[in-house]
């Protein structure tokens, strides 16, 4: 009976060698794409409600994560097919003789009392190595990222130091995980062969007072060294240390997607707005305060305040990139909470103060966020027609053709080989969202790097190519907030009031929002 329960479970253990062979290959990698593929949505998609980490911390959490959750599915069959195996030579010791298994097993609880401990504190290392491994990879990025500052200002021996200082941090982790596994190895090694002695001194015991054979002795001590052997897999653990810890940075970062996504179209609309009762609480500031505001289809709001005051996070509330603590933004009456990408991208269009071009070329760039016509609808050939219309109008619109198309290879200038100014980044900025045809139209200070005369142009132009469509604009220059139908005002988060800016222009307070000379040319405009 005990050999056919031995016979069974090495038969399982070859099956289970077998899957883990499987598992390794395309179990592996299909599991860490696909955990990949959920970490980088998460760190796109704000409705992942994924914690805001640095780029750099995103990037390493992807890559270890990813790599820890595909190393599960090996380990998981190879513990299994451990576990079968040492079974199953327990199983054939206890054909020879019922005490032999049992002298071994004693080592079993002395095993765990070492392994606990172990693995708590080997997990908390791997933590630590990977915590700091993600602080280097951020300030990395932050460096590359202001890289002209600190050429500007001779600051690299500097930033060489900030980016390394977790270097202390992460060699600490890194011996602290080498001294755990070096004391497990110490202590299984001690453990082994003195189970080993043990089994073999009961074997010797069992001959001597005849309950076995020469030939089981040596069988005995065969049995004993092949479940013995499955101790030596000590690196299971190691392994599953390092995997706990980059699981629980995955865990952290993943969180499930709202709303199902789908392709069914927002019934057409004029464009009305409404903040009803908006409040945002970010790192126990409050960001925005119960915030209610209307704005008519097809009218201009500016959106005016002090640094600070919540303009960004308001007009971030439109696009979902800020998620209300309480209250709703509803868009011609639908609440922007349950409409999908897609619809969403159908009514609100941004201009961005930086915008970053993302595409091959400058067409693709403008072209970036528009919707695209459902295939069955139009033919290919009809679709890349109207692309380029679209691309076109909307570069007229925004005062970005002329100067498109003195770029070496015009509308087909790959976008990293196209040197702009900050003026022309920001008007093909403004390009992108024209032609994404939206009804809504926020501006966050999306013209701010325009002279004057520029902007007043590119702002005309705009407002014949947008007519009808309703605008939200982030305004630091009192022209700008001239040329809206209203102004809304906040402080503190607080929208303090709603009016005309000819009829706040008599508060003083308001007046120093803006600078002098601005003020001169909006007083000029008001009058
Ligand atoms: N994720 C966040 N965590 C903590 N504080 C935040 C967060 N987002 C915004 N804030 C804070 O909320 C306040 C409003 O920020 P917001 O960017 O909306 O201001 P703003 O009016 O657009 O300012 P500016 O004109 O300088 O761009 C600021 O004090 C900002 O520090």
């Amino acid at each position: 009976m005990a050999a056919g329960l031995a016979t069974g479970m090495v038969t399982l253990a070859v099956i289970a060698d077998v899957l883990a062979q499987r598992a390794n290959t395309t179990g592996a990698t299909g599991a860490s794409a696909w955990v990949r593929r959920r970490m980088v949505v998460s760190a796109l998609d704000a409705r992942s409600g994924a914690p805001e980490l640095g780029a750099g911390e995103v990037a390493s959490r992807i890559i270890a994560g990813g790599s820890a959750c595909g190393r599960i599915i090996p380990l998981v069959s190879s513990a299994v097919r451990t576990v079968l195996t040492a079974i199953a030579a327990l199983a054939l010791l206890g054909t020879i003789d019922p005490l032999l298994p049992l002298v071994l097993l004693v080592g079993a609880p002395i095993g765990y009392a070492v392994l606990r401990p172990f693995t708590r504190r080997s997990t908390d290392a791997s933590t630590a190595y990977q915590e700091a491994q993600g602080r280097i990879a951020d300030r990395l990025v932050d460096a590359l990222a202001g890289l002209r500052t600190i050429r500007a200002s001779g600051t690299v021996d500097q930033e060489v130091a900030r980016i390394l200082s977790p270097l202390p941090e992460l060699r600490a982790a890194g011996l602290r995980s080498w001294e755990l596994q070096r004391g497990l190895a110490v202590s299984f090694g001690l453990l082994t062969p003195a189970l080993h002695v043990a089994v073999i001194g009961a074997a010797g015991w069992a001959l001597a007072v005849g309950r076995i054979s020469p030939g089981q002795l040596i069988a005995a001590v065969g049995y004993a060294a092949l479940a013995l052997g499955t101790v030596d897999k000590i690196d299971i653990v190691v392994d599953l240390a390092g995997i706990r810890a980059g699981a629980a940075r995955v865990v952290d970062f993943v969180r499930p997607i709202r709303p199902a996504e789908g392709e069914e179209l927002l019934p057409s609309g004029v464009g009305e707005i409404r903040f009803d009762d908006v409040s945002v609480r970010r790192a126990g500031v409050t960001v925005l305060d119960q915030v209610s505001l209307r704005v008519a289809a097809g009218s201009t709001v500016a959106i005016v305040g002090p640094s600070g005051s919540g303009k960004s996070a308001l007009t971030g509330l439109l696009g979902r990139m800020v998620e209300p603590d309480a209250g709703r933004v509803l868009i011609d009456g639908h609440d922007i909470a349950e409409l999908t990408t897609t619809q969403l991208r159908q009514a609100v269009a941004y201009g961005f103060e930086r915008p970053v071009l993302l595409g091959q070329t400058v067409a693709d760039a403008i072209a970036y966020a528009r919707p695209a016509v459902p295939a069955v609808l139009e033919s290919p050939r009809t679709q890349n027609m109207d692309r380029g219309m679209d691309v076109l109008l909307a570069a007229t619109a925004a005062h970005a053709d002329e100067f498109i198309r003195r770029l070496p290879l015009g509308y087909h200038t790959p976008v990293v080989d196209a040197p702009l100014s900050g003026g022309e980044q920001q008007r093909l900025g403004l390009a992108r969202a024209v032609a994404q045809g939206a009804r809504v139209l926020v501006l966050d200070d999306a013209t701010s790097s325009l002279d004057t005369a520029t902007e007043a142009n590119v702002v005309e132009a705009l407002s014949d190519a947008l007519s009808g469509r309703t605008k939200l604009v982030v305004a630091h220059r009192a022209a700008t907030a001239a040329r809206a139908d209203r102004v809304a005002w906040f402080v503190g988060g607080r929208l303090l009031r709603v009016d005309t800016h000819a009829r706040l222009w008599r508060d003083p307070s308001y007046r120093t929002l803006f600078s002098p000379a601005a003020d001169d040319l909006a007083e000029d405009r008001t009058r």
